[in-house]
């Protein structure tokens, strides 16, 4: 049996409404580049992927001014409404050329700090495992629970043995696929690939990551974000 390959998924299809910026945040430049493109490049300059599937918004129109719409590496197909949709949307797009035990890699466009010890430490790791599973790092919080939609504590939450789920996450692609189409077909609420392979009964495994992987989300995150790549 031919060796399995390895293939990049990244959901960018997303508007950035907690960015509360003019443009979507995989857009926001940062030393003149688009987090986007910043992102592609951390993982395209350091591992072997078979190939490369951006989820983009319809009518995208910053995606023709990236570096990556040069890459002949890097196919595009339009993401759905949530991000579950996007990755799904970019596994049916790459259906016709990834085998059913390829690995998939599905990686955050908004997480441009990832580090590359990190994704060669997942991938070496999670290689021979019999599922799969995804880069997280222990909380170091002490963690609130508060009523719904209040401000007053209810509970502190038991950190022991909790971690901050991060991206990549790495899943057979057919088990990935029919994971997210029985999980979002359920309902179920998918917010990472991980969710969606526990959903079907798998048990994925966490590879310990770089608290510093940030997902930009609000505007505090950009600044955060551009010191730490211009400390590595
Ligand atoms: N329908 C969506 C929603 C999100 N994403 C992508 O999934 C990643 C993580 O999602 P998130 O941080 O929530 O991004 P947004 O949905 O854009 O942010 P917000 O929730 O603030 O609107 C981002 O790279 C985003 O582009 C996507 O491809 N398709
Ligand atoms: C996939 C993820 O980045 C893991 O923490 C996170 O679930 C994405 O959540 P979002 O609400 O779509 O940003």
């Amino acid at each position: 049996m031919s060796k399995p390959r390895y293939w990049l998924i990244v959901p960018a299809a997303g508007s950035g409404r907690r960015m509360n910026a003019d443009c979507p945040k995989q857009y926001l430049r940062l030393d003149q580049r688009f987090i986007l493109d910043i992102t592609l490049s951390r993982l395209l300059d350091n591992a072997a992927f078979a190939g490369c599937m951006v989820a983009t918004r319809p009518n995208d129109q910053w995606w023709p001014e990236t570096d990556a719409s040069k890459d002949r590496r890097i196919s595009t197909c339009i993401g759905g409404a949530e991000r579950a949709e996007s990755v799904l949307a970019a596994l049916d797009a790459l259906s016709a050329r990834a085998n059913e035990e390829d690995w998939v890699l599905v990686h955050d466009a908004a997480r441009p700090c990832l580090d590359p010890d990190d994704l060669a430490r997942l991938l070496s790791d999670l290689g021979d495992h019999p599922v799969g599973g995804l880069l997280a790092t222990p909380v170091a919080d002490t963690l609130k629970r508060t009523g719904p939609g209040n401000h007053q504590v209810e509970a502190t939450v038991d950190r022991r043995d909790l971690w901050r789920a991060l991206t990549p996450q790495m899943f057979r692609f057919l088990a990935l696929k029919q994971a997210l189409e029985s999980a979002i077909d359920s309902g179920y609420p998918v917010t990472d690939e991980a969710s969606a392979i526990e959903f079907a009964g798998q048990i994925p495994c966490i590879v310990e990551g770089r608290p510093d992987n940030i997902k930009i989300t609000v505007p505090a995150d950009l600044a955060l974000a551009g010191f730490i790549l211009n400390r590595k």
